[in-house]
């Protein structure tokens, strides 16, 4: 029988690293678990300390206090050959005097030496550079290089894949391409991987489980969906996305809000700052009579329109709202805005 909870392959025990003794902690207190064949980003915005955290996993950085752990051992107790990690930076470091063909066999030191040629050639298949292994890196595009890269670091056959920004130089489109590309490739090889991004699509996109960061703190981890929909702070909130924050007067699952009597997420007594998505609300066009707010602005997406629009009389005074691309009122129209799910509360 499968056991429903094996120890995770790694674990971060309240790391902390401080560059200088007169700066803040750079990472302060950060510990998660991560499972094998899990996919975890670590989402902030820059100088969180993203990076150092993962050079600490690494071994690369060592850790003013804490622990990483990889199956129960210190990382730094283990022998560079011994931790099974595989590094991908954004700037790729392919070996500029080897074609892609060396490249990828250039770590392949568990696979027999006469085996290494055919399988580094199934690597390349693998990442869609089979008829590329006699070219040098740069013979390559920015994302075939990337691919490369990412084919080198499999064909190790890593327990752990570290990524940092590994997709920050290439264009809005092969961006988006590769990344699933290479989301496929891991969860076809079974490979446990982190990924460093600030961009939070890429995190919700490409990730298992998000672990949000702050100046140097872990402040939320979960689901891409649950860090989505119930962040836990304003922080959170604004960071993932678009969001409306409601002072209201909590009583349950009820809360007075600015925008008249909500529902809550979850119950709660009292003074609450809550949480609406601009596409939690609704918005329609209203007679002035029967109006609570006015468009400011339209903004077509195509799929969708996003609105500016303002209330009178009450904090705060400006929402943002999601509409469907056949909403169309000019600025100035008056309109009803609705909330049409529950507020989540935040803690801070
Ligand atoms: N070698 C170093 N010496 C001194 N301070 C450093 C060093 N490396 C990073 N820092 C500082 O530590 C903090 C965290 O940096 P880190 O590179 O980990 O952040 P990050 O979230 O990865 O940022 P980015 O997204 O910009 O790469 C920053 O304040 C940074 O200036």
């Amino acid at each position: 029988m499968q056991n429903a909870d094996p120890a995770p392959l790694l674990q971060l025990q309240q790391l902390t690293k401080r560059y200088r003794a007169e700066d803040a902690a750079a990472v302060q207190d950060v510990s998660f678990d991560l499972h094998e064949g899990e996919i975890l980003a670590l989402l902030g915005p820059s100088g969180c300390g993203k990076t150092t955290t993962l050079r600490m996993i690494a071994g690369f950085e060592t850790p003013d206090a804490g622990d990483v752990l990889i199956h129960g051992r210190s990382v730094l107790e283990l022998a560079p050959r011994d931790r099974h990690i595989g590094v991908v930076f954004q700037d790729y470091a392919l070996f500029p005097h080897l074609n892609l063909l060396r490249n990828v066999m250039f770590g392949m030191q568990q696979v027999p030496r006469a085996q290494r040629a055919e399988r580094a050639r199934e690597w390349l298949q693998l990442v869609g550079l089979a008829t590329f292994a006699e070219r040098m890196p740069d013979e390559l595009s920015g994302g075939q290089q990337q691919r490369a890269a990412l084919a080198r670091t499999l064909a190790a056959e890593p327990r752990l894949v570290l990524l940092d920004e590994p997709f920050s130089n290439l264009d809005a489109a092969l961006r988006e391409s590769t990344r699933i590309e290479v989301r496929q490739l891991l969860k076809k090889a079974g490979t446990t991987a982190i990924l460093v991004t600030h961009d939070q699509a890429e995190a919700l996109s490409f990730a298992d489980r998000v672990g949000v960061m702050q100046a140097g703190r872990l402040c939320q981890t979960g689901t891409p969906e649950t860090v989505y929909h119930v962040p836990e702070t304003a922080f959170v909130a604004e960071f993932l996305g678009h969001t409306n924050l409601l002072p209201c007067l909590a009583q349950g699952r009820q809360a007075q809000s600015p925008l008249g009597e909500i529902n809550l997420s979850t119950e709660a007594q009292g003074e609450v700052m809550v949480s609406l998505r601009p596409e939690h609300l609704s918005l329609e066009a209203s007679p002035a009579s029967d109006a609570n707010c006015e468009v400011i602005s339209r903004e077509f997406r195509g799929h969708d329109n996003f609105y500016r629009v303002q209330t009178a009389g009450t904090t705060p005074a400006e929402y943002k709202v999601l509409a469907p691309y056949d909403c169309v009122l000019p600025a100035g129209a008056p309109a009803r805005l609705t909330p049409r799910q529950p507020g989540v509360i935040l803690r801070g």
